[in-house]
This record gives structure tokens, sequence and C-alpha cells, in this order.
């Protein structure tokens, strides 16, 4: 068998194409575009090419940009300050601010200094809390876009053994959350899966690994899920991306391909749809502002594209 290819790059054109339209709605009733700031500190190079990218796709859609590159030795309380005059800046609907962040600087109080109506990473403290409790604000970037990639290829996580391989903030925690809540008007492609987390002291990792209809693989080390570890059939999304001997690869060794029935590539995957949901969530940031008049209330997940 070889697998069918879960084509991120064309997934996320529809979807840029369906946040262009918005984008374009809201011009034609003289609204403004919505905003984005980018904060990237230091030069990590694979940190400058996503945000070179996010630029890149905002333009794209019609959509405000700034990228602010802040000097890697930037003090915590300047890079706090700083934020504070982007969750006061009316014209900047969503803020980003790239990780990884040097080690001098505490990630938990750089992601609490976001307004989290502006936090369209998802990453705030309250807007993690939303999301366990089934009341999500913004949906993390790569989890969302790694539902999406499955549910527009026509695949549907309802009952479904789901494996996730890797518990972080980012994209374990946050995904299997979203693949236990109930699907609604709002969320047709909610998850309603079975779900399972496992992680580097997890017993028997292959074992687990097999059990799956469905694996996610976010587990941050090259090629670690290897052909006898995916059951014959299995759909198998590849969040990881590393650069080996100059190439892009991600966590899932190639040889997987002969054994799962479709397959996400890196590049090209998941990577290209973190980007895509991180347009949504900043039109969905501007579409509140205009709507409640204030960027600093809560609400509630009411509006999509068709997703
Ligand atoms: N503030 C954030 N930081 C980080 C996030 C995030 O969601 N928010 N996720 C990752 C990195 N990431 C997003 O920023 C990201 C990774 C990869 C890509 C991407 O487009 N990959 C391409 C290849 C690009 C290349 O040529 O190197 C692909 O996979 O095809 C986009 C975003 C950690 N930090
Ligand atoms: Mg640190």
């Amino acid at each position: 068998m070889t697998a069918r290819l879960l084509d991120g790059r064309q997934t996320a054109a529809a979807i840029r194409a369906e946040v262009a339209a918005q984008v374009e709605r809201r011009r034609q009733q003289g609204l403004p575009p919505p905003g984005l700031a980018a904060v990237l500190v230091g030069d990590n190079p694979a940190s400058q090419v996503y945000v070179r990218n996010k630029h890149k796709a905002c333009q794209q859609v019609g959509m405000a940009s700034w990228v602010h590159q802040l000097p890697a030795d930037i003090s915590q309380e300047r890079l706090l300050d700083f934020l504070q005059e982007l969750n006061a800046d009316p014209r900047v609907h969503g803020i980003l601010v790239q990780l990884p962040l040097p080690r001098h600087i505490d990630e938990f109080a750089v992601q609490q200094a976001v307004l989290p109506s502006k936090d369209v990473d998802g990453f705030h403290p309250e807007n993690a809390g939303l999301l366990a409790l089934g009341r999500p604000r913004f949906y993390p970037c790569t989890p969302h876009g790694v539902l999406q990639l499955l549910w527009r290829a026509g695949y549907d996580t309802l009952g479904k053994e789901v494996v996730i391989v890797g518990r972080s903030n980012i994209v374990g925690k946050p995904l299997a959350l979203m693949l236990l809540q109930k699907r609604t008007a709002q969320n047709p492609a909610g998850g309603e899966a079975t779900v399972t987390v496992v992680h580097t002291r997890s017993r028997d990792l292959p074992a687990l690994c097999r059990r799956a209809e469905i694996l996610v693989v976010a587990a941050g080390v090259p090629g670690i899920i290897t052909a006898e570890m995916v059951a014959p059939g299995a759909i198998v999304v590849d969040v990881g991306i590393h650069s080996v001997e100059g190439r892009l690869v991600g966590d899932v060794h190639p040889q997987v391909a002969q054994i799962a029935a479709a397959l996400s590539p890196v590049p090209g995957g998941v990577g290209p749809m973190t980007i895509a949901m991180l347009l949504v969530n900043t039109l969905q940031a501007a579409e509140h502002i205009d709507s409640r008049g204030s960027a600093s209330e809560l609400f509630p997940r009411s509006f999509r594209l068709g997703l």
C-alpha cells in the first residue's frame, strides 16, 4: 500500500481563499482589515522562516501584518511592556509571540501578557482553560490544523481510536481536548473520539500506537514512528518538523507510507495548516471586536468559516 497524501498545502490554500473572501466582505462593509502582529525575539533561523511565512500569508488574504523583530538579549520587562503596546493598539486584532523564546525569558509570563481576546495562538491560560471546559475562544493553530486536514480529506473522528504521541501544551494537550469535545452546529468538525495520549515514558509505545485508527505524532523526535508501530490502514498525521542534514523531515519514518492508508508529508502537511488556522483566528478576533466594540470581553466561539 502507498498511503494517500494528506496535502496540507492544498488544504491550507482552500482555507486561505475562504478567509480572503471574508476579509474582502469586511472591506466592502467599510471595516478595517484584520491585523496580526508577530513578535520574534532573537534570530532562530526556523522561527524566522515561520514568521516570514505568517507575514506572507496575511498579505495574501488582505490582512494587515506587522513583524516585530526584537533582540535576543531584550529584557523580559521590555518585552512585556512592548506587548502592552500591542494590546492597546486598535489596528492589531491578533498578537503572537513566536516560540521558542530565549532562555532568560519566562514563556508563561509572556503568554499571560497577551490580551486574551488578541491571543490568536490560544496559549493564554484563560484561553487554555476555556478550551478545557468546552468553551473554546481560539483553537490553538496546530491542533486545529490537524483536525481540519483530517476533516477536509473526509476523515471523521467520531468514535475513532485516536492516539496522540506527545503531550506538549501547544499540540498534544489541546489536540486531546479538541478530539474529545462534542460536535455542535458551530463546530461540525468536532472530536467525539476515543483519545489516548502517549509519550516517551509510556510503556510499550509500539503497541499503544498500533491501537490507533488515527495516529497523530507530535513527539519532536525525527523518524521515531516506524512501520511496525502503525496498524495497516491507519491514518497518520505527522506534526514533527526537523532539519536533518539539510533536509526537512518529520517524526514519522518514510517507510510508514507503505503501511498507512493516509499520511501527511513533511514539509507540506501540518505546517501550512498551522498558518492557515492562524489567519482564521485573526479574522475571528477582528470580527469579535467589531461586533462588540471591545477587545477585552469574553466571547463564545460563534464565528466560523465553512469549517
Ligand atoms: N507562537 C507560536 N510559536 C510556535 C508555534 C505556534 O503555533 N505559535 N508552532 C511551532 C512553529 N510553527 C508555527 O509557528 C510552524 C512550523 C512550521 C510551519 C511551516 O510552514 N512549515 C513548512 C516548512 C517551512 C520551511 O520551509 O521550513 C511545512 O511544514 O511545509 C509553520 C509554522 C513552534 N512555535
Ligand atoms: Mg525560557
